[in-house]
């Protein structure tokens, strides 16, 4: 049975003029590695919140590790949340928090001992590649450590979903091939990845499954894709190397079996974090797509339109995280401090490094963990659309010629 199975799955917003999502079947298996394209607007974020549980169907069934979300009562929508991280296009950092305290803050809330803190997150902080960054400040940060720090957050916990919406919107291309190292390493100690992306580079160099909305349907679902069909733009060399690409993946599927089994589950996420850091560690070795991606980048080419990438002084916003301001308004909306985020440990690392005591937000960190008391605000609204109009040519020409 399919790990996420979505069927006759609409959604349509309370003002919505048309289904953001319409009549979505889509079925993903534990393990499985998949790019989420379209034009912007074409229903992307929709999906990954009702996947999250921050949004439901209108209609349809959304079944998740066996969950049915229609029937999943409120109060357990926290503990659903603890087995999905997410990963936002800003990061979404708490600004006066370090990045140590960053990434421990989404095992406070859910209660985790500290001992089992103090162990797991220089672990997770190595499988990103930020050790010697742990006191470091969000505002202290590149974007793509910002956004490592986020990821380490959302997989901390050793989720057995990542949703990642946009994760390298604000990076310039070499960062993004980090960030797409970390994201593979982590797909392949069995934590199954949905990536939303616009970035055509990453999913023509990376070869995943690709599947394609466009107006809330979908349009094109694609084993080894590439950001546009291949039957409209054939790459013979690209095709190639994806068929060597094809036994890499079946490797990797059967080692990620293999961490699962050996009981790297939700009560113990060390094994996890500690196969994630070695599957970084071992990028190198078979890593077709990254590989690719890298290749692709440093050969300064950019993509078939020629724009892969906006510029970078544009979009880089260097890990600003969110503001003091909103992450007071968060926590007065939320009701004052999460559940667990009150300790009695003298370890200096928990503290926040300046004098600023913010009451924690009760979710405000990209493990779709909660404290219990509030549920998460949904992701910010999708930033303007970049290339959306040339998209939306494109996609309609498509659908024209089919
Ligand atoms: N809260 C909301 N209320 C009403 N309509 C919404 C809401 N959120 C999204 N929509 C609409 O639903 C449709 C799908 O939006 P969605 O954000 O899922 O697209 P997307 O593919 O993620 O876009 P982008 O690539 O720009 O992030 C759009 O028409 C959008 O205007």
């Amino acid at each position: 049975m399919a790990l996420i199975s979505l069927e006759d799955v609409t959604k349509i917003y309370p003002r919505g003029s048309r289904p953001a999502l319409d009549d979505i079947t889509l079925d993903i298996d534990r393990g499985e590695f998949v790019f989420l394209v379209g034009a912007s607007g074409s229903g992307k974020t929709t999906l990954l919140s009702l996947l999250l549980r921050e949004e439901q169907a209108t209609e349809g069934e959304i079944r998740v590790a066996g969950s049915d979300l229609r029937r999943l009562p409120a109060r357990q929508v926290p503990q659903y949340r603890r087995g999905i991280g997410f990963v936002f296009q800003d990061y979404k950092l708490l600004a006066n928090k370090t990045v140590w305290q960053n990434v421990a803050f989404a095992l406070e809330v859910i209660g985790t001992r500290r001992s089992t803190i103090k162990s797991l997150v220089p672990q997770v902080l190595q499988t990103v590649g930020l050790t010697g960054k742990e006191d470091r400040l969000p505002h202290e940060l590149s974007g793509g450590e910002a956004q490592r720090v986020a990821i380490a957050r959302a997989y901390v916990n050793h989720p057995r979903i990542l949703l990642a919406d946009e994760p390298t919107g604000n990076l310039d291309p070499t960062t993004s091939v980090g960030i797409m190292e970390v994201l593979e390493a982590i797909n392949r100690t069995g934590t199954t990845v949905v990536m939303a992306t616009h970035n055509e580079e990453i999913v023509n160099s990376m070869r995943k499954r690709v599947v394609e909305l466009h107006n809330g349907k979908i349009v094109r679902d694609e084993r080894q894709g590439s950001y546009d069909s291949a039957t409209y733009f054939p790459d013979a060399e690209v095709e190639a190397r994806a068929q060597q690409a094809i036994g890499v993946a079946s490797d990797a599927a059967r080692q990620a079996d293999l961490v699962r089994a050996d009981g790297a589950g939700d009560a113990s996420p060390t094994a996890g974090v500690i196969a994630a850091a070695e599957a970084v560690h071992n990028a190198g070795a078979g890593d077709e797509g990254i590989a690719r991606l890298a290749g692709s980048v440093h050969s300064g080419r950019k993509g078939r339109y020629g724009e892969t990438f906006v510029s970078v002084e544009d979009t880089l916003t260097w890990g600003k995280g969110i503001s003091l301001d909103s992450a007071k308004n968060r926590s007065a909306r939320n009701g004052g401090d999460a559940k667990g985020s009150k300790t009695a440990d003298d370890d200096s690392r928990f503290k926040a490094p300046n004098s600023v005591d913010l009451a924690e937000p009760a979710v405000d960190s990209g493990t779709a963990v909660d404290s219990g008391a509030a549920a998460p605000e949904p992701p910010a609204p999708p930033a303007p659309p970049r290339r959306g109009a040339r998209d939306t040519d494109k996609t309609v020409k498509k659908e024209n010629d089919r």
